[in-house]
């Protein structure tokens, strides 16, 4: 399921410009969306919900333009959204949370409910806890119910707002691998600010910084970003004033830095290989 966006903005009451003429396809598959705070990614992914109108611009998801009724329409039937605020109520159990939202998405049909329900607790490994209540689960647990609920109506395009933040790492890292999972023959579109779900999750990403877009390709060319200014230091010292530290570690009676930088930092500085995070901060050094 493609997403072809052109020339989109969205210009909120008091002038915040949240997006500002933004270009970008998305194929099928597992596609990363990575921006500071604020560089307009909930924006987008609402837009793309069907739940906020855009400014100007224009939106297609597998060739319904979202700017129309029916197009709007076509697409509600085929996504599923998990925001980064889903209000659950805490009292219900999962497998009651997971009924409640399947009736008000229209499965009307009770056996047709249970065996869906039954099939995505199984997805989400939550059939153990299924009839516990929402309000004992952890914010792992949470996000995958939140999944199911996304899940309900099986969805060709699913849209994932920020999942992971506040998760520890190994919840972190069976999300993460659920979500790819997920992807295959689907379209699923995570939104983060966390670069390492990205490394670890897509091929392709886009990068957006102030509602534009700064980057576009697979995760080697971000990498690439930061080709030969990539550099490693070790000095008892304070850390060098040219360049940007991304990383400081103590050794021995000095420290250990990576730093970002277009030339050495120092005369023993050594080079290093980039990392995906190290190209993204090199992409955001550059475009500042
Ligand atoms: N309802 C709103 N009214 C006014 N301004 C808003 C509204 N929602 C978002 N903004 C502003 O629009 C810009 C983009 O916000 P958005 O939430 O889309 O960014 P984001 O990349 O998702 O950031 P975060 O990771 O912090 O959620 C920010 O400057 C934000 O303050």
């Amino acid at each position: 399921m493609r997403i072809e966006i052109s020339r989109l903005t969205k210009t909120y009451k008091g002038g915040v410009h949240a997006l500002n003429g933004l270009d970008l396809d998305v194929p099928t598959g597992m596609y990363g969306l990575l921006g500071s705070n604020g560089a307009g990614k909930t924006t987008l992914m609402r837009i793309l919900a069907g739940l906020l109108k855009p400014t100007s611009g224009t939106v297609r998801v597998g060739g319904h333009d979202i700017a129309t009724a029916d197009g709007r329409l076509a697409v509600q039937r085929t996504l599923g959204y998990l925001p980064q605020d889903l209000g659950v109520y805490p009292d219900l159990t999962a497998r009651q949370f997971l009924d409640y939202i399947a009736l008000l998405k229209g499965i009307d049909s009770r056996p047709a409910r249970r065996r869906r329900i039954g099939e995505l607790l199984e997805v989400v490994s939550l059939t153990q806890d299924a009839d516990r209540r929402l309000k004992g689960f952890s914010g792992g647990m949470l996000r995958r119910a939140g999944i199911a609920q996304a899940l309900l109506a099986d969805p060709r395009l699913l849209i994932v707002d920020e999942p992971t933040t506040g998760l520890d790492p190994e919840e972190r890292i069976r999300f993460r691998t659920l979500l790819s999972q997920l992807a295959g023959e689907r379209t699923v579109l995570l939104s983060t600010h966390i670069v390492e779900d990205v490394a670890q999750t897509c091929r392709l990403l886009a990068v957006l910084t102030k509602g534009r877009l700064a980057f576009t390709g697979d995760v080697g060319e971000l990498v690439s970003q930061a080709d030969h200014r990539v550099w490693t230091l070790t000095t008892p010292g304070p850390a060098p004033s040219y360049g940007r530290v991304v990383a400081a570690v103590p050794e021995g009676t000095g420290m250990r830095y990576r730093l970002i930088a277009p030339t050495a930092p120092a005369p023993h500085a050594r080079p290093a290989e980039p990392t995906l995070e190290d190209g993204y901060l090199a992409l955001m050094e550059t475009g500042r």
